[in-house]
């Protein structure tokens, strides 16, 4: 049945479809009619219906959040003096100032390393300015003032670009011995000296600097600061406007001299009168009078005419966030250009998930068509800029019929932007184990970049919440290279997410990883007025802050942000265009754009020693346990190792412990048998899942066991202490040590059983006195090979700069020979094994063999192989007395650690120093650490 008025008649069909017609009069009739109640009723119910079905549409849209929001979004405003006044030159023509160009002619023999001078390990400026050096990737060596100096040249060449002094004064104060020298090497090698000059005392005080034509005066307030554009220092820096207030600093030491040689590099104005509290004013309309002030020179350039030597003086720490720059210009000033980098900074800026978000929080049509305008506007800014958008495509229209409405047209400007993608639906990767699952998903999801079109940037994929990337998940790599043909990811995670300035970027399984750097706003962070810590906190992060700071130390800057950020308050465009601005309005900088793969070339050509990854121990990072598959467990890393050198015994003590019923071993390798040559070689390239795939899985018994690995090469391997320290640092390490002339004689004999051709073709007289320039390659290797591992105390001490010497046991494999069974036990007793396991049942000596075997169950002995405890004939005593002079430097100062770190003397090294008749000194009781072992030979007590 419908109804409907026409003309004051109301025209109802009746049930039978007959059209009735009721004449107006009738009307009042009508309503007493029950019928005509109950109709009335029914259509208020079906009114109301519409009404809460429209509410919900309309809550539902997300409108309504947005209606919420302030009217006023924030606006970009970065006050700049030379946009307004370039070549117009009110003030300056900033046309004129170039960035300076540092390098001069001159061929300089310098390295570009600093050398800053603190005034302790922990004084908070000598921290800041190291963290400064250390994000900007400037190689420096850190000595605390007051001590000696360390060595400054190295054949001819100036080891350090520039002298940095936290505290100018320890400059001033040097004794004069080691200042002559500083001066001397400044002088020589052109090299200049940069100083804070600390403020001493607490009131404005006016002094000389001794031996200079130059005062300082202490001021506790100062008002603004601006920059000398005419400085010749500045080069990254450029003078953007008159600044205050003045970041945290509290005190400023300013300068004053007539002569000639001093130069401003920046002002501050300091009051003339003192300051009207605010409080104190009269009312907020009638606010206190500007005070008058006076410029003072707060940074100072001395050009070195004075006496021979430039230097650049601060009068404030790194609290003022422009000293930043000014300290990057001076270094670059005073060592020639030695310390320069690149004036190019490239910007990526991400937008992750960009269809995933609750509703409220989603784009809506209009953010979409600001997301296109703000990009158009930073482009003119950075050419070519585009927004890089991450997609996951089983979120696609999961909105309300608004935002899906938003998502339409944003794939309408596909083409303005770059894409790339995530999980279809957002999963984290390091969840799956299987790599056919993986590739299902991303399949989907690939299938929606093709349905929609996108115009996929190619080779870029990111991983929701950074899963599987670091911690690597090679099922991640495996997926991601077959199903789009990664070649560039990103993560914020390598090696850990704080502190930002230390993330690098590394190459795993053909993929490039860059460092991810975050700009501040996160999916929860949308509304400027509501910024976590106060809008104050953003502004300062982007004006001079950590974001600013960010764009200036990293060549290559990848930002993440989420879609979400780019709704409601837009922050996202704010945030960068406003530090886009404020860059440029402050650095010569020029900022470029390119796609994922290109930067990613650029970034490793740029740092190649960043290519090979250093792997971490994801147990010892909560973010990491976090995104590292439940499957795996640090519980199949070993708890020691057995780390050589080679020819020493290892095998033997490897198979000894193996018997051990609560100490397991690696399984083998297929390439490398026991040994797994994890941290020595290419293996180390396979990551930590490969390693750990050797050990046996966690148990459930809850039997306390312990896991271990030998791998005899990694005693001597350059790079294998810094690795082992990365995955396991509270690993116990065994090292054995026999006298290395014999180490080298047993190996020069296993070289030539796999036919090594140089072994074969020289006498081990030949290959140990080859001419170590000028013997044919293959001779010289071998030369290399057979003596290097031989340097005890230069390896040991390379182990002991990364672990106490509570981690490091030393087992004497002369004795180990002799006697393993109290080698053993004893060694069980330091690694603290539990059960005792008395290995007096388990061990024989086999005559045959000339060596302790393995006794099994039933009795029967068990040697190792041929290859262990090999016949040949004695070394001639012309060799040993070579290899007795040739080891004599490394093995006194193998003596001089045994002592310290409380050992007894082995009589083999006292044989070999010729020591032995004199009587072992004793070592005074309270010098010996926990670690002595008496599985050493202790001639004193024989
Ligand atoms: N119990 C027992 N059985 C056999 N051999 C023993 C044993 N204990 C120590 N040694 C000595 O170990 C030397 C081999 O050292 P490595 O096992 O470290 O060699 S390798 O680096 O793993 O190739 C080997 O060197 P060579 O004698 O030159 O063959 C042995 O002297």
């Amino acid at each position: 049945m419908s109804t409907s008025t026409s003309r004051g008649s109301l025209i109802s069909d009746d049930v039978n479809g007959r059209r009735r017609v009721a004449k107006g009069h009738h009307i009042f009739h009508s309503f007493l009619n029950p019928i005509f109640v109950f109709r009335l009723l029914l259509a208020f119910l079906l009114l109301s219906l519409v009404s809460i079905l429209a509410l919900g549409y309309y809550v539902s849209t997300g409108r309504h959040y947005y209606a919420t929001i302030p009217l006023s979004r924030p606006v970009v405003n970065v006050p700049c003096a030379w946009p307004q006044t370039r070549g117009q030159g009110p003030m300056w023509d900033y046309g004129k100032y170039l960035p300076a160009v540092h390098e001069g002619k001159a061929q300089l023999r310098l390295d570009p390393r600093a050398l800053l001078f603190v005034t302790t390990t922990h004084s908070s400026l000598g921290k800041s300015l190291a963290e400064w050096l250390v994000a900007n990737r400037i190689r420096y060596k850190l000595e605390v003032a007051g001590k000696s100096l360390p060595v400054l040249t190295n054949e001819g060449k100036g080891k350090f670009g520039v002298i940095i002094f936290e505290n100018f004064y320890q400059y001033l104060h040097m004794d004069s011995w080691h200042r002559g020298i500083l001066d001397k090497y400044c002088r020589e090698y052109q090299v200049g000296v940069l100083g804070f000059l600390a403020p001493q005392g607490e009131n404005v005080f006016s002094s000389s600097l001794p031996g200079f034509p130059l005062s300082v005066e202490l001021y506790s307030h100062v008002l603004r600061a601006e920059l000398n554009p005419e400085s010749r220092v500045l080069r990254i820096t450029r003078p953007g406007d008159v600044v205050s207030p003045l970041g945290t600093v509290q005190k400023w030491v300013t300068f004053r001299s007539n002569h000639s040689t001093y130069k401003p590099v920046e002002w501050v104005h300091v009051p003339l009168e003192p300051l009207i509290p605010f409080d104190q004013a009269k009312s907020i309309s009638d606010p206190p009078p500007v005070p008058r002030s006076e410029q003072k020179i707060s940074v100072l350039l001395d050009e070195g005419q004075y006496d021979g030597i430039p230097r650049i003086l601060f009068g404030a720490g790194l609290g003022f966030w422009l000293h930043h720059l000014l300290l990057l210009d001076g270094m670059s000033y005073l060592s020639h250009g030695r310390l320069s980098d690149s004036l190019t900074r490239y910007l990526l800026v991400d937008i992750d998930d960009i269809f995933v978000g609750k509703s409220g929080f989603r784009l809506i049509p209009p953010d979409v068509l600001e997301l296109v305008e703000a990009q158009r506007r930073l482009q003119s800014l950075v050419p070519g800029f585009r927004f890089n958008l991450g997609f996951s495509g089983g979120f696609h229209h999961r909105g309300t019929p608004y935002e899906d409405e938003a998502e339409d047209l944003l794939l309408y400007y596909k083409d303005e932007f770059w894409w790339f993608p995530h999980m279809w639906t957002h999963m984290q990767p390091h969840s799956v184990d299987n790599i056919t699952a993986l590739e299902a998903h991303m399949v989907f999801n690939k299938q929606f970049a093709v349905e929609q079109g996108l115009p996929m940037n190619g080779s870029y994929a990111i991983a929701p919440h950074h899963s599987g990337v670091y911690p690597v998940h090679e099922p991640l790599y495996e997926a991601w290279k077959s199903v789009w043909g990664v070649e560039v990811t990103a993560t914020e995670e390598y090696p850990h997410l704080r502190p930002p300035r230390l993330r690098r970027g590394f190459i795993h399984n053909g993929i490039k990883v860059l460092p991810r750097q975050t700009c501040g706003l996160y999916t929860h962070t949308n509304l400027y007025e509501e910024f976590p810590g106060g809008k104050e906190k953003l502004e300062e992060s982007i004006r001079g802050g950590e974001l600013f700071l960010t764009l200036v130390s990293n060549r290559v800057n990848v930002f993440m942000t989420h879609m979400s950020n780019y709704a409601l308050d837009r922050l996202g465009s704010y945030v960068f265009e406003s530090a886009v601005q404020f860059l440029r309005c402050w650095t010569n900088l020029r900022l470029e754009t390119r796609p994922p793969l290109q930067l990613a070339d650029i970034y490793f050509d740029l740092y190649p020693e960043e290519q090979d990854p250093i792997w971490g121990n994801p147990c010892q990072d909560k973010r990491h346990l976090e995104i590292w598959s439940k499957n795996k467990s640090c519980e199949r890393l070993p708890n020691f190792l057995i780390i050589g050198p080679q020819k020493t015994g290892t095998t033997a003590l490897y198979s000894f412990l193996s018997i051990h019923p609560a100490i397991s071993s690696n399984r083998d390798s297929p390439e490398t048998f026991e040994e797994l040559q994890f941290f020595s070689g290419k293996n180390y390239q396979k990551g930590i899942d490969w390693y750990m795939s050797f050990f046996p899985p966690p148990a459930n018994d809850n039997e306390t066991r312990y896991l271990f690995e030998k791998s005899a090469n990694y005693f001597d391997g350059t790079l294998v202490p810094q690795r082992v320290h990365a995955l396991l640092p509270s690993a116990h390490l065994i090292t054995i040590l026999i006298p290395p002339s014999k180490r080298a004689y047993s190996w020069y004999h296993h070289q030539r059983v796999h036919n090594d051709k140089a072994a074969l073709e020289f006498s081990f007289h030949e290959v140990i006195t080859a001419n170590p320039r000028h013997a044919p390659r293959a001779l010289r290797e071998l030369h290399n090979r057979i003596l290097q591992p031989g340097m005890y105390a230069h390896h040991l001490e390379r182990w002991l700069a990364l672990f106490p010497p509570q981690q490091l046991h030393l087992v004497d494999g002369e004795r180990l020979k002799s006697d393993p069974i109290l080698v053993l036990n004893q060694l069980q007793t330091e690694l603290k094994i539990r059960p005792f396991f008395d290995y007096a049942n388990h061990l024989k000596y086999v005559d045959q063999k000339g060596f302790y075997c393995q006794v099994d169950s039933l009795n029967k002995t068990k040697c190792l192989g041929q290859g262990k405890g090999r016949n040949y004939p004695p070394m001639e005593s012309a060799s040993l007395k070579f290899l007795r002079e040739y080891y004599q430097p490394e093995n006194t100062a193998l003596e001089k650690l045994f002592k310290r770190l409380g050992y007894p003397i082995p009589s083999w090294l006292e044989e070999e120093l010729g020591t032995e008749s004199q009587n072992n000194p004793q070592i005074p009781a309270e010098e010996i650490s926990n670690n002595v072992s008496s599985h050493w030979e202790n001639p004193g007590s024989q």
